[in-house]
């Protein structure tokens, strides 16, 4: 994987009216990853976004080097197909491929995505998100609603991913294990 970079120079958000944080650094390189954690509502999902580029920091500068992959709690899926052809449409244009059988996908082919469940339907955002090859993971609450297995199998493909000379942030109040993992506190910069 070639060498890829996340740098977020003293930014702040503001949503509404309010600022939820203010004088962010991080710096993350190949290999490398980060848990952004904080309470509901601190502007983790906030901050994700600001790093995507889907969100304007209210100040502060972010620098992107490598494709970004994005895991929110919205897969980009049709929810009207069937699991297997809203996959296809992405595997048309991703290089990589989705390790179906290993995220318990493989029966699910013909299910309407709008009819997964919620652990199903995160299983299959994992999925795309494997198939897309992005140096940078940012990823929003990546566990909720996994069961143990899936969680276990999360945290090793983020574990591989990162050994591969990948960037992972995962924003989440729940614990991800992960050896060597950084951890930013969000409330340390609440305004
Ligand atoms: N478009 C918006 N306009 C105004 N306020 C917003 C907007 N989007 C989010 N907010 C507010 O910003 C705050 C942070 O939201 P965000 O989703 O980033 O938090 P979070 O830490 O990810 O929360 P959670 O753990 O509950 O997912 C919340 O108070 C939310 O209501």
């Amino acid at each position: 994987m070639e060498a890829c970079r996340l740098t977020a120079t003293d930014i702040a958000c503001r949503r509404g009216d309010r600022i939820l944080f203010a004088g962010l650094s991080l710096a993350l390189e190949s290999g490398q990853a980060l848990q952004v954690a904080g309470a509901n509502g601190m502007g983790k999902s906030s901050l994700i976004r600001i790093l995507a580029g889907l969100l304007r920091p209210f100040s502060g500068e972010v620098e992107r080097q490598g494709s970004i992959g994005l895991l929110d709690e919205k897969p980009a899926l049709d929810e009207h197909q069937p699991l297997g052809e809203a996959l296809a449409f992405w595997s048309a244009l991703d290089t990589g491929s989705a390790p179906l059988d290993r995220l318990g996908l493989a029966p699910l082919l013909d299910v309407p995505v709008r009819y997964l469940s919620t652990g199903q339907r995160k299983r299959a955002a994992i999925a795309r998100l494997m198939g897309q090859e992005a140096q940078v993971w940012l990823l929003d609450e990546p566990l909720n609603g996994l069961d143990t297995d899936a969680v276990a199998l999360t945290e090793k493909l983020v574990e591989d991913h990162c050994a591969a000379g990948g960037i992972a942030l995962i924003a989440s109040h729940q614990r991800f294990e992960l050896k060597g993992m950084a951890r930013l506190e969000l409330a340390e910069f609440a305004t």
